[in-house]
């Protein structure tokens, strides 16, 4: 039972329990609300009673009656308060676990998952799916069961006073059921096409947020903001027909249960007239009937609540069922070789992007990756950090598999500095600080030093302490790439992957990097992507790659003598 909650409803354990105590507590709830029906009940038939015995006094004083009507309302009060703590109250707590819960796996997702995925995506599912399922929990689910569950028992003793007189007036209740389930695919429907138009509506929004500079640099604005309005207008239909369908079945469905109460006049009249039933006894289901579909309609609203959210649990499970990257097992290699053999591997597993690529990155070696654009080079280096897993083939570090190791204890081993450098909204100091989270201030500022950052750092405001703004908006590309240059120096680890450091670089930069990196690189595994091929000479092995392919291997005095791509490469750029 707690194992189908958790999976229909994407709980973790607790929640499934806390859910199931909600559902037994609204129970009572519900049935408590019936208890001064019961009590006026009690009082207007002994009061009847009384006066058609021509007594004009009660034989119980008139203070019992209201002691019990405290009584009740203290019971409804006891009910209520345990009801709201473990409805409410645990659902936001299960709320903060299910974002802690997400937030970790995704943490510990491989990179493919994300190259499916767009953020706007994820974010939504972190932030607006959880408060919507945050609203169905605590408004919803358990109010649905304990409803029906209350419903139930409240029939029964109506069923057994007069089957006729309980006929007439819930009979209604199986039709307006069927006409709000017989419905529910196409509410369904129409509430995915809304949610979908909703997301796309926020995936525009956020792009156009990232890609500002763009949009205004190519005269788009008004283009992005025709197509913007075009999407909200789309949002905005699609919301108001899933609404309208909505409010339609459950007014309808609402229009069917008053039925019940006419049936019941008519038919109670009828038993009446023909002395089957007691006056009393037809006034008490007339009380009663007052009631007993307020429970049903609160069901109808979470019906329709549940199939809301419907979309949002199916996203959530995609995420918490998608296999992670779980090997787990620490190892320590005792040497750092990188060695790719027959390696084929594709971003969507259909189109391959390396194509049997098999080469050894020694340690204490630069081996250099060079090829033309898109020809695998950055591929390469993320399935050596094993960002992404190879469809066949082995990746090995000092002769282990990158699979065997626990995806998080592998990274330690790496020093990464890609093309696209992400920095945080913090100061530079913080920054650099990622490389090695208990480094001293002094060891930061001899990275930033090593790194070449001093001269821009001395023209900020606060210097090291500067706040760099989104993404490190407040700084250039070149001062970016120097920034993650300080961090894979202050991180030290045994490998080192390059990827077109120099790219964005000055000469008289360029030559401080150099230097730096040749510090860094000392006694290290070294894998460098560069497309200028005067920083890669020195390398001891070069490794050309072409349309995914090893194509040549060799130093540069090997490949220089080959006629080849590499030479090819090379004389085009001298001539440049
Ligand atoms: N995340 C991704 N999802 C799908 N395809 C990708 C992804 N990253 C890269 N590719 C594709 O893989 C191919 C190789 O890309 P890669 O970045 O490895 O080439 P590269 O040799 O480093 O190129 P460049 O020198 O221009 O940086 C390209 O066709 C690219 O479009």
């Amino acid at each position: 039972m707690l194992k189908y909650l958790e999976k229909k409803f994407a709980l973790t354990n607790k929640g499934a329990v806390q859910l199931l105590k909600g559902t037994l507590l609204s129970a009572l709830l519900d049935l408590s609300f019936m208890l001064p029906i019961g009590l006026v009940v009690y009082v207007l038939t002994t009061t009847i009673e009384y006066l058609s015995k021509d007594i004009y006094h009660f034989e119980v004083p008139i203070i019992f009656y209201i002691g019990t009507g405290i009584l009740l309302l203290f019971v409804m009060g006891v009910v209520a308060k345990a009801q709201y703590k473990s409805v409410y109250v645990s659902t936001y707590y299960e709320s903060a676990n299910r974002r802690i819960h997400l937030a970790e796996k995704l943490r510990r997702l491989p990179l493919s998952f994300f190259g499916k995925k767009d953020l706007s995506d994820l974010t939504n599912t972190i932030m607006s799916d959880c408060a919507d399922l945050e609203k169905a929990f605590s408004h919803a689910i358990p109010q649905l069961f304990g409803s029906t569950i209350a419903l139930i028992i409240m029939s029964i003793p109506l069923f057994i006073t007069s089957w006729q007189l309980a006929l007439s007036l819930l009979w209604v209740i199986p039709v307006a059921f069927i006409l709000i389930l017989g419905t529910k695919q196409i509410q369904k429907k129409y509430n995915h096409v809304h949610f979908e138009e909703k997301r796309k509506t926020s995936d525009l929004l956020q792009e156009g947020l990232e890609s500002i500079h763009e949009i205004k640099s190519a005269n788009g604005e008004k283009r992005y903001l025709d197509g913007l309005d075009e999407q909200l207008a789309i949002a905005e239909r699609t919301q108001i027909k899933s609404n309208l369908l909505g409010a339609l079945i459950a007014n309808s469905a609402q229009l069917v249960l008053k039925l019940g109460l006419v049936t019941l006049v008519i038919v109670g009249t009828a038993l009446l007239t023909k002395g089957e039933i007691s006056p009393m006894l037809f006034f008490m289901y007339l009380i009663v009937a007052s009631r007993i579909f307020d429970p049903v309609i609160s069901i109808f609203e979470y019906i329709a609540h549940i199939t809301n959210v419907n979309s949002q649990i199916t996203r959530m499970n995609e995420i918490i069922n998608y296999p992670i990257q779980d090997t787990a097992r620490n190892i320590t290699p005792t040497h750092f070789e990188i060695e790719f053999k027959d390696v084929t591997f594709g971003y969507n597993r259909t189109d391959s992007i390396l194509k049997d690529v098999s080469f050894t990155a020694k340690q204490g070696e630069v081996t250099a990756l060079v090829g033309p654009s898109g020809s695998g080079k950055s591929t390469v280096a993320k399935l050596a950090a094993r960002f992404w897993d190879a469809n066949s083939g082995t990746v090995t570090i000092g002769g282990i598999r990158v699979e065997d190791f626990d995806s998080e204890e592998l990274l330690k081993y790496y020093s990464i500095v890609f093309q696209d450098v992400t920095l945080f909204n913090t100061s530079l100091k913080e920054n650099i600080r990622i490389g090695k989270k208990d480094a001293t201030d002094k060891e930061i500022m001899d990275a930033a030093h090593a790194a070449g950052c001093d001269e821009f750092i001395k023209r900020l405001p606060n210097g090291i302490d500067t706040i760099v703004g989104e993404n490190g908006t407040t700084i250039s590309g070149g001062e970016r790439q120097r920034i993650s240059i300080a961090r894979a120096l202050l991180k030290d680890a045994p490998i080192i992957l390059l990827d077109e450091v120099s790219a964005s670089l000055d000469v008289e930069n360029e030559t401080k990097i150099q230097e730096a990196i040749s510090c860094l690189t000392k006694n290290k595994t070294v894998i460098i992507i560069a497309h200028r091929m005067r920083t890669i000479s020195n390398a001891n092995k070069i490794v050309v790659l072409e349309a995914g392919r090893v194509v040549q291997c060799g130093n540069y005095n090997e490949l220089i003598n080959q006629d080849g791509i590499y030479k090819q490469m090379v004389l085009l750029q001298s001539k440049k």
